[in-house]
């Protein structure tokens, strides 16, 4: 049987309540330390932000106080919001519009793309794994592999155009982030990014479209996870609904506009050995409005072993590694084969607990 899609559902006229099989338990989400209360902090405008114009034409001062408020942020935050990030208003916009588009397909034209296998190159779905959750998600998918190789739908006509582009704009500005997050940990610029061979990288974009709810405090868009890749980098619509989990405390983030969030992901905690975590976040849905949210999910090539990296592990001091070496392909296929649970992938991999 096809599941049916969020959007399907919530386009059903006079919708008051959601189908049971969408209801979250909040147990689900909580991890042991985490602050039950919900209320943000009220401090997410101490987000820190990058300015990423500084770090590549910046005065060597400049880029030397950019790269400390990187480091920073990655081992402070494992998120931070960058402006002047060269990528261009416009295609952002008309990324997030074609995303739309995309939905908006009729069911069948979208099914072309169903999951079936999780490393297939284009995959449209509802949920994260509906083949192993007992309760859905209340999120639509479509992931898409654009690099080593470059995938893209047929339809809607300009999405491979738009795609190509934003792909390029993205991969330039990680690089260049990478190599300032490379120098934070007091290696060489170029180190992480050929651990990570991030000329082949393994770049995943992930469309979110999160239908408004009519019960949205009893659903959830995503759960507490953290990401599989090395850097993610979030484009969203004007809709709120992402929180990150800092110092015990959920917090709603509320970018400014036109900046791209970015944040730490499993790749990089394994990479840095533990200095930079991989940030908790969610996804919560309202009953006001679709929220889209776009993903690039910027990883190691598919055939990298990844591990800490040797300059920061000494096996003798009290600095041992602290997780196993593992490919990132096969990383990648535990994190979308099983549930998406807090930090349940990288644990697997971890050599104390
Ligand atoms: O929708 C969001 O803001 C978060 C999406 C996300 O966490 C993901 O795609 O991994
Ligand atoms: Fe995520």
């Amino acid at each position: 049987m096809v599941m049916a899609s969020v959007k399907s559902i919530a386009d059903t006229p006079n919708l008051t309540s959601i189908p049971s099989s969408f209801i979250f338990a909040t147990d689900d989400d909580c991890n042991d330390d985490v602050t039950t209360d919900d209320a943000p902090l009220g401090s997410e405008d101490s987000i820190p932000i990058v300015d990423f114009s500084l770090l590549i034409n910046g005065t060597p001062h400049q880029r030397a106080k950019v790269v400390n408020e990187l480091g920073k942020a990655c081992e402070d935050w494992g998120f931070f919001m960058v402006v002047n990030h060269g990528v261009g208003e416009k295609l952002m916009k008309e990324m997030v519009e074609i995303c739309r588009e995309f939905f908006d397909l009729k069911e069948e034209e979208k099914r072309e793309y169903e999951t079936k296998h999780v490393l297939d190159p284009i995959r449209y779905g509802t949920s994260f794994n509906p083949k192993v959750e007992k309760v859905f998600f209340w999120r639509d998918y479509l992931k898409i592999m654009v690099h080593p190789k470059f995938h893209s739908p047929s339809r809607p006509t300009r999405f491979r155009e738009i795609l190509e582009e934003y792909c390029t704009r993205i991969r330039e500005m990680t690089r260049e982030l990478v190599r300032g997050i490379s120098e934070s940990l007091g290696l060489e610029e170029c180190c992480l990014e050929k651990a990570a061979d991030l000329e082949s990288s393994s770049i995943l974009f992930a469309a979110n479209l999160y239908p408004s709810c009519p019960q949205p405090e009893l659903a959830r868009g995503l759960p507490s996870h953290s990401d599989q890749c090395l850097l993610t980098i979030l484009l969203q619509n004007q809709i709120a609904g992402l929180q990150i989990l800092h110092h015990h405390k959920w917090l709603n983030v509320n970018p400014i506009p036109n900046s791209l969030l970015v944040n730490v992901a499993d790749q990089l905690e394994i990479l840095s050995n533990g200095k930079y975590k991989s940030v908790l976040h969610r996804a919560m849905v309202n009953d006001k409005a679709t929220r889209i949210s776009i993903a690039m999910a910027v990883g190691p090539s598919p055939e990298t072993v990844v591990g800490p990296a040797p300059q920061l592990v000494n096996k003798h001091t009290n600095n041992p590694p602290l997780f196993k070496n593992i490919k990132y392909k096969d990383y990648m296929e535990i994190m979308q084969a099983n549930k998406l649970h807090g930090k349940s992938t990288l644990d697997r991999i971890r050599l104390y607990l």
